[in-house]
């Protein structure tokens, strides 16, 4: 008999109880030895395209918490690198890239894109063999919208405006840049599945910034025609969709995008969350902050969405990426709050 993969049981539209739960970013800072990998590394982007140290990282919150489901290490900006676009990390300012031109955009390179990310590949390999059975494995990509905010800034910024600033001004340039971006995306999804993930996640961190033509237009339009082409390769394969702080725009996502499970931000109050949860799996929602808070902020958080989402398919998961000052023994307390929940 095989084992059960939880994770994948709730994204076919069961209720498993307890719910399983992982944590975005699971794999980070905040844990004394992905710290300690860090270091021998050397950079960010060098732990990302090492499978060996890559699958070493992906697997040491497993090993620690036991989650139901891993992550694959990487970060979603890999996407243009393989493009050919410039990138690298700065400890305390996170991701840099040279901004992109309009008349740069024809002129991305996928000749050399899945043998720059042949690592990654071999990561996804090793992991599936590595794991314990019952854990399913997530791959990921950015969301064409998300990324195209990092290549067109450079870096992060507080409302993207330099983003929506040349999608209004240079719309044919941008509409491609979408569409390079999607069409390369879901065929990276795909080989992450045929290297043995069970699931794949698109994070949209930005797409809280658009008004309402552009959020059907940026974050909408790409994500579905991603899900259309890896549907068409893996019809079995669910697609998990985070439209970061989408707010009035959640309600449909899911049946816009095609995605199975819908990711949701700790804004999303849970009487809505119970709506969106009628039509299919959710995920999330704890504010990462009673996390890093501890004792009844999160206690009393952890108990909320269980009581609202907990009769229903829910993959128990934060409401955005753990953050490096989050206590360990506050995971620890949280992961024993929701097994113990019957
Ligand atoms: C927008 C975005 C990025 N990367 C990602 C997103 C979407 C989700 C989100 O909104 O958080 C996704 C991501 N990034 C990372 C993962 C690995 C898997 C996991 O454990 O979740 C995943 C799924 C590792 C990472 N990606 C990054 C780190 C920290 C870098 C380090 O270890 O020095 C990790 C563990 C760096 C990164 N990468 C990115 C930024 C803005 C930063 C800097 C901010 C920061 O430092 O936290 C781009």
């Amino acid at each position: 008999m095989t084992a059960r993969r939880t994770v994948l049981e709730v994204l076919k539209g069961e209720t498993v109880s307890p719910p399983p739960l992982w944590m975005m970013r699971q794999a980070g800072r905040y844990l004394p030895e992905y710290r300690e990998t860090r270091k021998r590394a050397g950079s960010f982007l060098d732990l990302c395209y090492n499978p060996d140290l890559a699958v070493e990282v992906t697997l040491q919150p497993i090993e620690r918490f036991g989650f139901d489901a891993s992550i694959l290490f990487s970060d979603i900006l890999v996407v243009p690198h393989a493009l050919g676009r410039d990138l690298r990390f700065e400890e305390g300012r996170g991701p840099l890239l040279t901004p992109i031109q309009a008349h740069e955009i024809d002129a991305l390179n996928t000749e050399l894109f899945h043998v720059n990310l042949a690592p990654v590949y071999e990561t996804v390999r090793q992991l599936r063999r590595k794991l314990p059975d019952e854990t399913t494995l997530i791959g990921f990509c950015g969301a064409p919208w998300t990324v195209a905010t990092y290549m067109i800034a450079g870096h992060g910024t507080p409302d993207q405006a330099p983003a929506r600033l040349f999608a209004y001004r240079e719309p044919d340039a941008f509409r491609r840049l979408l569409k390079t971006l999607a069409d390369q995306s879901a065929s990276y999804l795909i080989r992450q599945i045929e290297a043995g993930a069970d699931v794949v996640q698109i994070f949209d961190s930005w797409s809280g910034v658009l008004d309402e033509g552009s959020f059907q237009a940026f974050c909408v339009e790409p994500v579905a025609e991603i899900v259309r082409q890896v549907r068409a390769a893996y019809p079995e394969v669910p697609v998990i969709g985070f439209p970061k702080g989408a707010g009035a725009n959640y309600a449909s996502y899911r049946s816009k995008t095609g995605i199975s499970g819908l990711g949701l931000d700790w804004t999303v109050p849970l009487t809505a969350a119970e709506t969106l949860q009628k039509d299919g799996a959710v995920q999330g929602n704890l504010d990462p902050l009673r996390l890093v808070a501890g004792g009844r902020a999160l206690q009393e958080g952890v108990d909320a969405i269980l009581d609202a989402l907990a009769d229903g398919p829910l993959i128990f998961n934060l409401g955005h990426g753990i953050t490096p000052e989050t206590p360990i023994a506050h995971v620890e307390a949280m992961v024993k709050q929701v097994r113990s929940r019957r």
